[in-house]
C-alpha cells in the first residue's frame, strides 16, 4: 500500500505575527524540492494568517486541538469549524501536552476527532507511552488502549492520521531505536486493522525528536509513515531537511 509521507510542524505555543508568516512562506518555498506533503499548525492566533500565506502553496495548514462542540458556551475553545474557517484541513488532537496540561481522556479525543470530521477537517490523533509505561513493558498494551479509546467509528484512510509519540522522547533529544519504533507502528496498525477497513492506507506519524540528522532513519521504517515535528520545525531549513529525508 503506497501511503504519500506526511510531514507536519506542530509550533505548539510559539509564533507571533511577521515571524510566523515568515516561517510559512519559507516552509512554502520550498515545498517544491520534496515529494512529502508537507502541513504546519501554528497556534490559533496565527492560523488565518499562515492560512493565507500558505494559499496556493502546496503546504496545508492545520489547527492543534479543537472542542467537541461546533459553537456555544465554551470560553476560550475554538471549534473545529472555526479552524476550518480559519483555512485548516488539519488538526492535531489528544498531543501528550493536551493530555497532561489539560486532563484530556481518549473519550475527550474521540469525541474532538469526531468534531474534525463533521467540520471537514482530517484528524491526527496523537497517542504514546510514557516512560514509566515502556520501563514497565506497558507501551504495546497502553498504545492499544489509547487507540481504542480515541478513534471514533467511522474512521477512514483520508480523514485519520496516528501520530505516535513517545512522551519521553518529546523536546528531549531521546528516541527509540529503529526496532522499538518499527515494533510501535506495526503494532498500531494491526490495531488499527480490527477497527476500521483501509486500515493499510492509513499514515503512521512517528514524533519526539526527530530532527535531520536522524530523519532518514526513522523515515526509512516500513510503517512509518512521515513525522510530527515539535522544535525542529520551527526552523524552515530543518523542517524542510527532514522532509527531504522521505524517500517517499
Ligand atoms: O508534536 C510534536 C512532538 O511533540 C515532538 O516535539 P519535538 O520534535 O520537539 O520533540
Amino acid at each position: 500500500m503506497a501511503r504519500r509521507t506526511l510531514i507536519a510542524g506542530n509550533w505548539k505555543m510559539n509564533g507571533l505575527g511577521a515571524d510566523g508568516v515568515a516561517l510559512a512562506r519559507d516552509v512554502a518555498a520550498g515545498a517544491s524540492k520534496v515529494a512529502a506533503e508537507l502541513l504546519v499548525c501554528p497556534p490559533a492566533t496565527l492560523l488565518a494568517r499562515v492560512a493565507a500565506a500558505l494559499a496556493g502553496s502546496a503546504v496545508n495548514a492545520g489547527g492543534q486541538d479543537c472542542h467537541g462542540k461546533a459553537g456555544g458556551a465554551h470560553t476560550g475553545d475554538v471549534s473545529a469549524e472555526m479552524l476550518a474557517d480559519a483555512g485548516a484541513t488539519y488538526v492535531i488532537l489528544g498531543h501528550s501536552e493536551r493530555r497532561t496540561d489539560h486532563g484530556e481522556s481518549d473519550a475527550m479525543v474521540r469525541a474532538k476527532a469526531e468534531a474534525a470530521w463533521r467540520a471537514g477537517l482530517a484528524a491526527i490523533v496523537c497517542i504514546g507511552e510514557t516512560l514509566a509505561e515502556r520501563e514497565a513493558g506497558r507501551t504495546l498494551g497502553v498504545l492499544e488502549t489509547q487507540l481504542k479509546g480515541s478513534v471514533p467509528a467511522g474512521a477512514t484512510a483520508a480523514r485519520l492520521v496516528i501520530a505516535y509519540e513517545p512522551v519521553w522522547a518529546i523536546g528531549t533529544g531521546k528516541t527509540p531505536t529503529t526496532a522499538e519504533v518499527d515494533a510501535a507502528h506495526r503494532h498500531i496498525r494491526s490495531v488499527l486493522g480490527g477497527l476500521m477497513p483501509g486500515a493499510d492506507a492509513v499514515r503512521i506519524l512517528y514524533g519526539g525528536s526527530m530532527k535531520p540528522s536522524n530523519a532518514g532513519e526513522l523515515l526509512a521504517i516500513a510503517d512509518v509513515d512521515g513525522g510530527l515535528i515539535g522544535g525542529a520545525s520551527l526552523k524552515a531549513a530543518d523542517f524542510l531537511a527532514i522532509a527531504a529525508a522521505a524517500q517517499r
